[in-house]
């Protein structure tokens, strides 16, 4: 058996408009991929071909050799978990209880949650720090409180590998922090991979196992994070003349360039296409 998600050349297109073309991906146990691209670069319809709730009109979406197009819905659950961009529930539901629905992928039809998966989501919330959120009423939590309660009810629900759509939408600058050092923490000792979109890359190059960059749709770059994100890339990717500045000690830093500097320090910019307008 492969153990690994494998993506072969995935094509998807909303109403005949390609948005992906010939998407190869290939994520290993406790590997955290980051996805990286402009915005409508196809990154949430990626994410979402690979969690099975999209079907790509051609290629194939494997997990750990299981075939997403033929597997039933609760098998796929049960080993994908998806965190979208957004989500809002109609019913007032306390946080633990948002959490516990994780657990459903598992149950048997009309069974309600026992006191082992409510003691299952404290644990969860715990680890994430999130304790105090508990009783909280989700919908009136903040937009980065309800991150991380989606975030623990993933982890719940598969530890095999999370699908994150920008995980760090709404988190200060602390959080974004703490969130990716745990997301971290989970890939190392649980062997969980990741996939996550996000629009940062000094958070990608500090975090990031693997780096995939799309563009319009097709894979620009796809490696390890220390290859692929170079000053060219990632001003290839942006279309804008970017800086790599590394720090000693850590990892490097990004930042667009001025009007009139070159990328790497001030050498002359001679990748074709980038220019400042
Ligand atoms: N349901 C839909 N129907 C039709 N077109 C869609 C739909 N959802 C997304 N698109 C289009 O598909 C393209 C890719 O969108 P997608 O959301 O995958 O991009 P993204 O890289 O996640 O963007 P962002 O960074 O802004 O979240 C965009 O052109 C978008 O307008």
């Amino acid at each position: 058996m492969v153990v690994s998600l494998v993506c072969r050349h995935l094509h998807f297109a909303y109403n005949r408009v390609p948005v992906l073309s010939a998407v190869d991906l290939e994520v290993q146990a406790g590997e955290f991929r980051v996805l990286l691209g402009r915005n409508g670069s196809g990154k949430t319809t990626l994410i979402y071909c690979l969690a099975g709730l999209l079907r790509p009109q051609q290629g194939t979406v494997t997990i750990d050799g299981l075939d997403l197009a033929a597997a039933p819905r609760a098998e796929i659950a049960q080993r994908v978990s998806l965190v979208p961009q957004e989500h809002a529930d109609i019913f007032p539901f306390r946080v633990l209880d948002v959490v516990v629905m994780g657990r459903t992928a598992t149950f048997r039809f009309a069974q309600r949650p026992g006191p082992e998966d409510y003691l299952a989501a404290h644990q969860v919330l715990a680890e994430l720090e999130a304790e105090a959120l508990a009783e909280r009423n989700f919908n009136r939590i903040s937009g980065g409180e309800r991150r991380i309660a989606l975030l623990a009810r993933a982890i719940l629900q598969a530890q095999n590998t999370l699908l994150l759509d920008e995980p760090t939408n709404h988190l200060d600058f602390n959080n974004q922090y703490r969130l990716l050092e745990k997301i971290k923490r989970l890939c190392q000792e649980k062997g969980t991979r990741v996939v996550a979109s996000m629009h940062d890359p000094n958070l990608t190059a500090r975090y990031a196992d693997t780096v995939t960059m799309l563009s319009q749709g097709r894979v620009l770059a796809s490696g390890p994070t220390e290859t692929v994100m170079t000053a060219r890339m990632v001003g290839r990717l942006y279309q804008t003349p970017t800086r790599r500045v590394d720090v000693k000690g850590g990892t490097p830093l990004f930042a667009p360039c001025t009007p009139g500097q070159g990328m790497d320090d001030g050498k002359p910019e001679t990748a074709p296409g980038l220019r400042w307008t």
